[in-house]
């Protein structure tokens, strides 16, 4: 039907025959299309009840004469499109069917049905619109669209490769990851494309499989035709490994699935090597392991496990129940007798039972023991392992065993000793540190806190003045110091003395010493170091520090401190005489003397041998003199020694700070000094220091030094004073004198010399060279005999007889004209070696005679101790004789006693003829002095004999 008909159909409606119309409008009505004519005022002329449907249009609203507009404002109220849209709408279509060109559009009605609408004009004005229902192929349009959407979503994003080819053998679709997994072109490997070219390309890319490549590209051709699917494992061109699975399609065509197994295979690879040293590390493993399952059969063991139980693999076969493995093992050999097989089946179901996997011990054979462990499996069946603990057993037992001897060690140790762990907590400690603080066991354990022990040991009282919390503070603070060392003054006097040392992991070991008598004899040491063992008093050492605090006292405050030296006289005589002891007796009761009389902040002191010093503050100098002076008195007074009454005297010398000085040093030589000076006053004295004293050490210090130089310069020489016998006038010889001549002094006196050569020792090879000088003038005198004076220095220096001898045998002269003297000086100091020297010398043959006689102390005593052979009468006797009494009884007694004892006594000094005559009187047997002649040079000697020799005559 044309557009013409319908228009016709339309005006028959109205006009025609009504069976035509009644017809038409029935034919109308059962098309599927709705049908809508309009004339060319836009009125309907027809309209079919298929368009009134589809528009839920009613047909009292949408009949022949209907405006368009009408039927677009009904279908607007039917929900058909919004009425804001209705006047545009109409415009819009109107304007397109006034441009004479039919056109088609789609609209979604409030149904939900999609309406395709055909508008096109008719012949001669008017137009008509023909609606199709489209919704249910616009609904599979989507769904085809959706479902492509999807495929070609989940094939980009497919994790394998895809490719797909028809029957023909060429590309239907492949993937991204398909191109990508072989680094294919996309350009070439493309729908269309032929299978050969495909597999050319994918070679070409540096793919590969196990084969060369034709053969592999024939091989997958074969393949496809035969439909055969395979699976082929591919190299990739980068070493990685693709497994390709074809499947065919029953349209011809076929897949195949391409997956990269690189990881995979890697992976399957190591799961082989680790399940490898899986079995490696079991058969290797120093435990035994054994599976059994839930009926208590074996599942698996390793070697050792085989090896403990003695077992062989055929014994060990997976299924053997773990009876019978025990029965075997048994009858093997492997268990100690000590158990039944039925026992340890009994205990392993025990305690399985009770998923008791503690480790138990069994004894085996040679004294193995192992540890077994059973530990029940969640999905059934258990694990057993076993240890060789043998070793471990001994390391324990041997562990103990030290333990036992450490435990001994620590407890028998002189030492106290606690080790602390890092919060001083005690981990060990031994007896003697319990026993040293007398601490209760119930307390001091361990895991006990220092804090404790310490309030324990407070409560205890051995520490006064203090607290456990204070002392625990202080030791704490201690400890933040590290590694040290402190002392415990403990309240009965007991001194602890306390070694921290830090361990290697934390903690502290502390060692307790008792070191009291160590203190004690330290203090006594260094008490003696500064004290003197004889008398207690400060030595020299303390007094000098002292006198350091003294001045410094002195120079700050103001005030005087005097130095007073002490020396005692005769001191050597009394200690020759009574012993050591009496001497030791004789310090120690001048030291009480000495104290007795200063003031308590004086200090006295010995400085060694025979000399004492005080330092004293006060007034000076009249303190200090006063003290000397009553000292002086007190020493003189005589004292019991050896049921003796003995005399000893003391010299004083004294320095005051400031007036002498402000240096200890300088003070003490101030004193020094001044006692030199009271003891050339003649002993018992005291002196006060005078700076004139310095210029006469000075002086004496200078002659010193020239006497050093005048043996060598030749400046000595000898004078000879003769000597005679008195019953006949006869000369008998000279005693030789020394002399020094200094070219600017002059002649120096032996009286000031000599004692300086004694101080200083050059007496010695001055003495030497008098003998050999004496000895070599006096030989070629005839018969005559030569004096020769020793000094008692000489006798204190080695090789005095084989000098006196060596003297007489290079003069010549016989040693009976050679008499040496000797005065009592020489036996002060030793006697008995100066006796037995003595004896040498006699032994020689050579004479010894007692110079200066009388004017010592115990003279007397000396002519016990050695046969002198001459006596010499002190010419101080001789020169008083007129005016003393006591020296007239002197020289008596003395000239009574030679002749008792029938040794000769020469009376010395004697100058007048009355001396002469008084001498001769009292019995002495020969004289010297200026009367017969004054010392003279050895030239003039001759000339001195023969005017003796004439004297004689005349006589
Ligand atoms: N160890 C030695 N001592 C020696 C030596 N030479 C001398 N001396 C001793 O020196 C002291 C003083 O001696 P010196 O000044 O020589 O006096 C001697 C005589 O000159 C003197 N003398 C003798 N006769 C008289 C006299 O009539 N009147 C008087 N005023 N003086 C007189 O006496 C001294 C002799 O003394 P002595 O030796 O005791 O016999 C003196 O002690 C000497 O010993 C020497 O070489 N070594």
């Amino acid at each position: 039907m044309t557009s013409t008909d319908d228009n016709e159909l339309g005006a028959r409606r109205e006009e025609g025959p009504q069976p035509l119309v009644g017809l038409s409008q029935l034919a109308l009505d059962h098309m599927e299309q709705g049908v809508c004519v309009y004339d060319a005022d836009n009125r309907i002329v027809l309209v079919n009840q298929r368009y009134l449907s589809l528009f839920n249009m009613s047909a009292e609203t949408v009949r022949i004469g209907t405006s368009y507009r009408d039927v677009l404002a009904h279908s607007a109220s039917r929900g058909n499109f919004p009425a804001s849209e209705l006047n545009a709408l109409y415009t819009r279509r109107v304007k397109q069917i006034a441009a004479g060109q039919p056109f088609r559009t789609e609209q979604t009605l409030a149904s939900g049905l999609v309406m395709s609408l055909e508008l096109k004009p008719l012949p001669g004005g008017g137009w008509m619109t023909i609606c199709d229902d489209v919704s249910r192929l616009a609904r599979l349009e989507a769904e085809l669209r959706l479902q492509t959407e999807r495929s070609q979503h989940a094939l980009a994003n497919m994790s394998h490769g895809l490719i797909m080819y028809d029957a023909d053998g060429r590309i239907v679709v492949c993937n991204e990851r398909f191109l990508n997994l072989y680094d294919l072109d996309p350009n070439i490997v493309k729908p269309g494309v032929a299978h050969s070219t495909a597999i050319d390309h994918w070679l070409s890319r540096g793919n590969k499989a196990d084969m060369p490549g034709d053969k592999f590209r024939d091989s997958r051709m074969d393949d496809v035709r035969a439909r055969s699917a395979k699976a082929v494992l591919v190299t990739r061109y980068d070493g990685g490994k693709v497994q390709a699975v074809s499947r065919f399609m029953p349209d011809g065509g076929w897949v195949t699935v391409h997956e990269d197994v690189t990881e995979r295979l890697q992976y399957e690879e190591t799961l082989k090597q680790q399940n490898m040293m899986l079995d490696a590390a079991l058969e290797n493993m120093a435990h035994g392991l054994a599976f059994y399952d839930s009926d208590m059969r074996l599942r698996v063991c390793n070697n050792t496990y085989r090896q403990i139980y003695r077992l062989s693999p055929e014994q060990t076969r997976p299924g053997t129940h773990l009876s019978e493995l025990i029965e075997r093992s048994m009858q093997n050999g492997a268990f100690a007798t000590e158990y039944s097989p039925q026992e340890i089946l009994e205990t392993a179901r025990e305690r399985l039972a009770h998923r008791d996997s503690s480790p138990m011990r069994r004894r085996m054979v040679n004294d193995t023991v192992i540890s077994v462990r059973y530990c029940a499996l969640a999905e059934g069946g258990f694990v057993a392992t076993y240890e060789d603990i043998t070793e471990r057993e001994h390391a324990v037992e041997e562990l103990s065993e030290q333990y036992r001897r450490f435990d001994a060690a620590l407890n028998n140790m002189s030492q106290g000793l606690c080790m602390l762990d890092s919060s001083l907590r005690v981990i060990v400690c031994n007896r003697r540190y319990i026993e040293m603080y007398g601490l209760s066991t119930d307390i001091v354990k361990p895991g006990v806190s220092m804090r404790e022990i310490m309030e324990h040991s407070c409560e205890l009282g051995n520490h006064s003045n203090t607290t456990g919390a204070k002392l625990y503070a202080d030791y704490v603070e201690r400890l933040r110091e590290g590694e040290h060392t402190l002392h415990r003054h403990l309240s009965d006097g007991r001194i602890i003395k306390l070694n921290h040392k830090r361990m290697e992991h934390g903690g502290w070991v502390v060692t307790y010493e008792d070191v009291t008598e160590r203190h004690k004899a330290q203090a006594r040491v260094a008490h003696m170091a500064r004290h003197d063992s004889l008398t207690d008093l400060p030595n020299r050492t303390l007094f000098h520090e002292k006198m350091g605090d003294g001045l410094n006292q002195v120079a700050t405050a103001g005030g005087a401190m005097a130095v007073l030296c002490f020396d005692l006289d005769n001191f050597k005589t009394v200690n020759d005489r009574f012993g050591h002891a009496a001497g030791d007796r004789l310090l120690r009761w001048v030291a009480t003397r000495l104290k007795e009389n200063v003031g308590e902040h004086d200090t006295v002191a010995r400085l060694g041998g025979d000399e004492f010093a005080i330092l004293q503050r006060g007034p000076q100098p009249q303190s200090a003199e006063k003290l000397a002076s009553r000292l002086v008195d007190i020493i003189a007074q005589p004292l019991q020694l050896e049921n003796q009454s003995v005399h000893v005297g003391v010299s004083v010398g004294i320095a005051v700070a400031p007036d002498h000085g402000l240096d200890a040093d300088e003070l003490m030589k101030c004193a020094d000094l001044a006692l030199y000076q009271a003891k050339a006053k003649g002993r018992g004295a005291y002196q006060l220091f005078e700076p004139e004293m310095e210029e006469e050490a000075r002086r004496r210090h200078a002659l010193e030094h020239d006497l050093r130089g005048a043996l060598e310069a030749s400046e000595f020489h000898l004078v000879f004073q003769p000597q005679v016998r008195l019953d006949t006038t006869e000369l008998t010889g000279f005693e030789a004198l020394l002399r020094w001549k200094h070219p600017a002094r002059g002649l120096v006196s032996p009286a000031e010399f000599i004692p300086l050569a004694e101080e200083n020792g050059l007496i010695v090879p001055i003495g030497e060279w008098v003998l050999r000088t004496a000895c070599a003038t006096a030989a070629p005198w005839a018969d005559l005999t030569v004096a020769v004076n020793l000094s008692p220095v000489q006798f204190r220096s080695r090789g005095l007889v084989t000098m006196v001898t060596s003297a007489l045998a290079e003069a010549g002269l016989p040693p009976r004209r050679l008499e040496l003297e000797v005065t009592e000086t020489a036996l002060l100091d030793d006697s008995e070696a100066t006796i037995e020297i003595l004896h040498q010398l006699r032994a020689l043959g050579v004479r010894v005679s007692l110079d200066d006689f009388g004017v010592g102390y115990s003279s007397l005593s000396y002519l016990r101790k050695f046969p002198f052979d001459r006596i010499k009468i002190d010419r101080s006797f001789v020169g008083t004789l007129g005016e003393s009494p006591e020296s007239v009884a002197i020289v008596r007694t003395i000239a009574s006693l030679g002749s008792v004892l029938g040794v000769e006594t020469t009376a010395e000094g004697v100058e007048t003829i009355e001396q002469l005559d008084f001498v001769r009187a009292c019995g002495c047997t020969a004289v010297q002095g200026y009367y017969f002649g004054k010392p003279c040079p050895a030239a003039e000697v001759g000339r001195a004999i023969e005017t003796l020799n004439a004297v004689r005559r005349v006589a």
